[in-house]
């Protein structure tokens, strides 16, 4: 597939308060399906806020963010909600996974919120991706007995579950070494080359941002270049 997957317009986000806090300014891009994108920048740059708004987990102050076409400003929390839940995807730099569960039953939890498919089904698509990601041991451990890389490689099955468009990441390597950190980065390279899937990731380390296809440089919340 091809196209414009996503697109901010004049995307501004203002905190408001006494002194009011500017996180992002006039941001104007597109984003096409298919593309691996890093979004990059000085730390308090606005990469976070940015990658929440393109989420659709924060709403701009002015401007408009648009998926596939269709003008997401005009839906309320729950249609977001559900918006999030059938095409997005999200990886954070800590895991978030419930300590409670084992692997396969937090991959589970997403496809059970959409119900989609039988159970049977999503046992087997949660097992599948998990042992697509190397974790095929693992999948009725809990995140404690599993290291630092396996809990991120579990997190991304779990934003992976709905077979999203789009997976938006936030600093994913943050906490990795630069092992796993490159093994978090050769799954998002997979995702777009074999699933033809659309990556956003957020990332200081310019080893990293600079294997992505295309970076969006952020300065006080202003796209640079
Ligand atoms: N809720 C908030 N209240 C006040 N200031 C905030 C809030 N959220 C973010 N900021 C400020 O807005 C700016 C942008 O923050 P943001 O987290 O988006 O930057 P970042 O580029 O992701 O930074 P880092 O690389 O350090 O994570 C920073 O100066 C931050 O301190």
């Amino acid at each position: 597939m091809s196209g414009v997957l996503l697109e901010a317009r004049g995307v501004t986000r203002v905190l408001p308060g006494p002194v009011p806090v500017t996180l992002v300014a006039d941001v104007d891009l597109r984003i096409e399906h298919g593309e691996f994108v890093a979004i990059t920048g000085p730390s308090g740059s606005g990469k976070s806020s940015l990658l929440y708004l393109l989420g659709l987990l924060d709403v701009p102050s002015r401007g408009a963010i648009y998926l596939e076409g269709r003008d997401t400003s005009a839906l309320n929390r729950t249609e977001l909600a559900a918006l999030r839940l059938r095409k997005l995807g999200f990886v954070f730099q800590f895991h978030f996974l419930l300590p409670e569960f084992s692997a396969l039953e937090n991959v589970l939890i997403p496809m059970r919120k959409l119900a989609a498919q039988p159970e049977r089904d999503m046992r087997a698509r949660a097992a599948r991706l998990l042992e697509e990601l190397g974790l095929g041991a693992e999948l009725h451990k809990k995140p404690e007995q599993l290291s630092g890389g396996q809990r991120q490689r579990v997190a991304i099955a779990r934003a992976l579950a709905n077979d999203p468009l789009l997976i938006l990441a936030d600093e994913p390597t943050g906490n990795l070494d630069s092992k796993n950190g490159q093994i978090v980065f050769d799954i998002f390279q997979r995702l777009v080359r074999d699933n033809g899937q659309t990556v956003i990731t957020v990332t200081h380390d310019p080893q990293l941002s600079q294997q992505t296809q295309r970076q969006i440089r952020l300065v006080d919340g202003r796209v640079v270049e």
